[in-house]
């Protein structure tokens, strides 16, 4: 788990480096919490859906997962097509959340994706390490004529408890709904 958490800030880091910004970086590493989740999946009666879990974007910062042995995730791609995450099983997958999106002013965007159980017939188990810092704030370096600031500085806290209260968890759109910038 540890190391896990050292993902999320290595790959992190290479992206604020990425981005010209890592002077920004010490400030939003001291305000990273993480929280972890087991997820079990088991395998579909045969008259069931064979989806494990349904489509969505994490609404925290970056997301770090593990699946083992058994794959399942699907990525959806900007053209709308689902990819299978065909990982081998000492991978980690590094996932942008919609903190992440926010940040990087629409720059990256927050992965759309989903579990698919397949026909495996095996039990699926995940692990996963999400990274939420409070206060999300898009860098200034990132905002000029031709990037437009796309989201207003804004509490997660505060987010949690919108798409709790408004139902919107699962869609795409509700972080502009929220805090976008029309
Ligand atoms: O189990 C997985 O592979 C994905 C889990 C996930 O996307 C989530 O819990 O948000
Ligand atoms: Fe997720």
């Amino acid at each position: 788990m540890k190391s896990m958490e050292d993902i999320s800030y290595v790959v992190s880091r290479m992206v604020f480096e990425s981005y010209g910004v890592s002077g920004l970086y010490e400030a939003c590493h001291a305000q990273m919490n993480h929280a972890t989740r087991l997820m079990k999946y088991r395998v579909p009666e045969p008259d069931e859906t064979d989806l494990g879990l349904t489509p969505h974007v994490d609404t925290n910062f970056i997301t770090v997962l593990y699946q083992g042995q058994t794959n399942g995730l699907e990525v959806q791609k900007k053209t709308g097509e689902w990819v299978t995450a065909g990982l081998s099983p000492s991978s980690f997958v590094f996932m942008a959340g919609e903190g992440l999106m926010a940040w990087s002013n629409g720059r990256i965007s927050a992965s759309h994706h989903q579990v698919t159980m397949g026909k495996t017939g095996k039990t699926r188990y995940s692990f996963a390490v999400f990274t939420s810092i409070k206060w999300t704030e898009t860098p200034e370096e990132l905002v000029d004529e031709d990037h437009p600031l796309q989201y207003k500085a804004y509490d997660h806290d505060e987010y949690m408890r919108y798409i709790s209260k408004t139902g919107l968890e699962k869609d795409p759109l509700s972080l502009k709904a929220f805090c976008g910038v029309n």
